[in-house]
């Protein structure tokens, strides 16, 4: 396992630190530090504290913000960002952007686990300016050009 630098930013997490549900688990649950609930109307985003700052420290890696399945799936409840991106250099607090994309207001519950977090590799690249790519099979061909279906 990869060691990561956190710094607790809520008394609440700790005993209580981000972990892996399951020995497979790819994300590690984040938490809403709020102080109440936090009613989430439809259509409504908010930006909710997770009490945590990480740092990788590491350009070969990023953490991605993505939702959780359960909460997606029964109550819409996903980011409204789709994709929350968390640079190697960055060093605040986590925040989700919270998104009810669904038809019912939903309740946040403080501590509540609201998003995951995985770890994963990046590749920085550096262009190399050309005016003709060497051929591949594929081409210019996108957007279903492979087929009928
Ligand atoms: O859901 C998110 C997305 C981003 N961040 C933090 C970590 C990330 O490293 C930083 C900047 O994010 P990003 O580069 O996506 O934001 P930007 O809108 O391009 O702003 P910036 O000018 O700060 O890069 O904000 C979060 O806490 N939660």
């Amino acid at each position: 396992m990869t060691q990561l630098d956190v710094k607790i930013l809520d008394d609440r997490l700790k005993d209580n630190l981000p972990e892996y549900a399951t020995p497979g688990a790819a994300g590690l649950d984040l938490r809403a530090c709020l102080d109440g609930t936090l009613e989430l109307a439809p259509g409504a985003t908010v930006l909710v504290p997770t009490g945590i700052a990480i740092h990788l420290d590491n350009a070969g890696l990023a953490a991605m913000i993505l939702p959780r399945s359960g909460l997606g799936h029964k109550h819409g409840i996903v980011l409204g960002n789709l994709v929350g991106l968390i640079d190697s250099d960055y060093q605040g607090q986590i925040f989700v952007s919270v998104w009810n994309r669904g038809n019912a207001a939903f309740t946040i519950q403080p501590m509540e686990r609201i998003a995951q977090l995985i770890i994963v590799p990046v590749v920085q690249v550096t262009f190399n300016l050309v005016n003709e790519f060497s051929e591949s099979e594929r081409g210019e061909g996108g957007f279903g050009s492979t087929g009928k279906h």
